[in-house]
């Protein structure tokens, strides 16, 4: 049994080896894996070393998504094998001296995968084990519940990347904290530490750790257990509709925009400042 699978299982606390059945065995950056008990799926990013949003990661978690949809899923926890990070955003080396065809087909995909994590017909909590900067934030703010690990990092950094954000990420940053606190951060390109973070209500619960991260997780699913499935996906449907209609009508010229920025000179040369000060800043 691989490594993985043990991390996996390990996460599926109290629930034997005949009560997991691994989902798909073919994925390279994810380990899928539901119980058989409750229906619910934990979906573990493990790209090394940081879960890098490359077109590999994104495309298996859409076709995940898409295949958990199939399935008789009641429920997803997204999380990371890795302790110290969620999630570290899209790949910067995508965005650093692009083609244009190549980059708009990188971020059309990360914007499908966006509608599809928030449009999902089941309920997805992020059981975030680490930072989760920029398209990691994205990623969990898709889900209806974040559980953060302690002493952990979130936010989108975009503006100090001299990156406009495109207005679906403006417009879920927004729902999720308010306008008026998702205008200070993201303005500023603000990265809060998990205080703020819950302060705010960008996470909804502060784990310990790993274990701990997954219990909330799990404790936050138990809850619909009680409550009528066809409710529940009506609700979520008629909230979560704007955005996803937004993206439906506005996402094309949305992408074009934001393509067309991001080959500018000016913000090329923010962004080959920003990926060498994240390569040679002190680790901790
Ligand atoms: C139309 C769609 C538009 C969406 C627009 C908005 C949404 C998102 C935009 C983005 O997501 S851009 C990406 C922004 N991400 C970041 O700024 C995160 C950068 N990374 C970090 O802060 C740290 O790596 C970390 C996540 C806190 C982890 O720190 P740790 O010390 O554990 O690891 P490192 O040593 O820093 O990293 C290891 C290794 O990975 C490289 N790396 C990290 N993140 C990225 C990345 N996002 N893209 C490419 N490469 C990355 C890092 O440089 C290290 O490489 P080496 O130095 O080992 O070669």
């Amino acid at each position: 049994m691989s490594t993985y699978k043990y991390a996996t299982l390990f996460l599926a606390r109290n629930i034997s080896v005949n009560q997991t059945r691994t989902f798909f065995s073919n994925l390279k950056c994810l380990d899928v894996t539901i119980n058989r008990e409750n229906g619910v799926a934990y979906v573990l990013m493990k790209h090394p070393p940081v879960n890098t949003l490359n077109m590999q990661l994104i495309s298996e978690l859409s076709l995940t998504l898409s295949n958990l949809e199939k399935s008789k899923c009641q429920g997803m926890i997204l999380s990371s094998i890795f302790d110290k990070v969620f999630c570290s955003g899209l790949d910067l080396n995508e965005l650093l001296k692009p083609k244009p065809e190549r980059v708009k087909g990188y971020f059309s995909t990360f914007q499908e995968l966006v509608i599809q994590l928030y449009g999902s017909s089941f309920p997805t909590v992020a059981a975030m084990t680490g930072h989760s900067p920029a398209g990691g934030c994205v990623l969990g703010m898709c889900c209806e519940y974040r559980v953060m690990k302690k002493n952990s990092q979130i936010g989108i950094p975009g503006s100090r990347m001299g990156i406009a954000l495109p207005r679906y990420i403006v417009n879920l940053m927004s729902s999720t904290i308010g306008l008026r606190n998702a205008e200070l951060m993201l303005t500023k390109g603000k990265i809060l530490n998990t205080d703020e973070a819950l302060k705010v209500g960008l996470i909804d619960e502060i784990a310990n750790d790993r274990t701990d991260a997954i219990r909330k997780a799990e404790d936050f699913l138990k809850e619909y257990e009680m409550i009528a499935p066809l409710a529940r996906g009506i609700t979520k449907r008629i909230i979560r509709r704007s955005i996803i209609e937004d993206v439906k009508m506005n996402g094309a010229a949305d992408l074009e925009n934001f393509v067309s920025v991001i080959m500018l000179p000016e913000v090329q040369e923010k962004l080959d400042m920003y990926m060498y000060n994240l390569k040679n800043r002190k680790r901790d």
